[in-house]
């Protein structure tokens, strides 16, 4: 645990659609700058939680608050503290990387001066001041994906909801993006991801495994490895997953 401070409160969360329960009883906590894993299988449920935390969704009932904003009540302010990225949502592909900085830069609420800083200094670090004016749709995946990982924390927000950010790019690139995400959790960022790369979950702080919508673990990985007698969060995960009623 980074620290004491609690920013995600899940208690008793339940998400239904029509008869099927896609989320069922869900509680735990999250700490400031803490990077924790939402494991499970296809199918989990672990999309719909992460819509529901960040505000993109509501749940069926449960109490929940996120950088201390009820998900009922409070979803504006809510979205306005956190980030969000996914395979599906991402930079615009036609528009420049500058001018995708720009938007959401405007979405965020920063002003002119604040984005053109910004982008500089988001161009510097990523090594990518070559392609400011270049399509985001001509840059390689994993630059893609690193860029979008940048804009979603432009604002600096309490936390940032990953969901598969790394999916389909390579074990290096994967690796550059793990070390951006340590940063902003240094910087005292809470991540919040998901991934199906067990080499991944080893790298948070705390992992959840989700089978068939319920939380059936949450520990260090190096607490679930010892739980499972597992060698390593590979055969801690399909011990697990072994017992979901889906298979594929
Ligand atoms: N809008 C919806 N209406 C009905 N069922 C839904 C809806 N959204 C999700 N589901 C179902 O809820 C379950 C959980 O889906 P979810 O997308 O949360 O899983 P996941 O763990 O994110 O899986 P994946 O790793 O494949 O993205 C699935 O069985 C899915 O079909």
């Amino acid at each position: 645990m980074k620290d004491e401070k609690q920013v995600i409160r899940v208690r008793n969360l339940f998400k239904k659609f029509g008869d099927f329960t896609a989320n069922h009883d869900l509680s735990f906590d999250v700490y400031k700058g803490e990077i924790f894993g939402f494991l499970g299988a296809n199918g989990a449920g672990k999309t719909t939680a992460i819509k529901i935390l960040s505000g993109l969704s509501y749940p069926t009932s449960g109490e929940i608050e996120v950088a201390g904003f009820d998900v009922y009540k409070q979803r504006e302010l809510l979205k306005r503290n956190i980030g969000y990225m996914s395979q599906k949502f991402s930079l615009y592909e036609d528009l420049t990387v500058y001018e995708n900085i720009r938007f959401y830069g405007g979405i965020y609420g920063l002003s002119r001066k604040e984005i053109k800083m910004k982008a500089d200094e988001l161009l510097t670090t990523l090594n990518l001041e070559h392609v400011r004016n270049k399509r985001i749709g001509e840059l390689p995946l994993g630059w893609k994906q690193k860029l979008a990982f940048s804009v979603a924390i432009l604002h600096n927000p309490d936390i940032v909801f990953l969901d598969e950010p790394t999916g389909g790019v390579d074990p290096v690139t994967r690796r550059q993006f793990w070390d951006l995400i340590y940063e902003a959790s240094r910087k005292g960022i809470t991540v919040f991801v998901t991934t199906h790369y067990m080499d991944e979950a080893e790298y948070c702080d705390r992992v959840s495994i989700m089978v068939d919508g319920k939380i059936e673990a949450l520990d260090t990985p190096s607490e679930l490895k010892k739980q499972f007698e597992a060698k390593d969060m590979d055969a801690v995960f399909l011990r697990l997953a072994r017992n979901s009623s889906y298979q594929e």
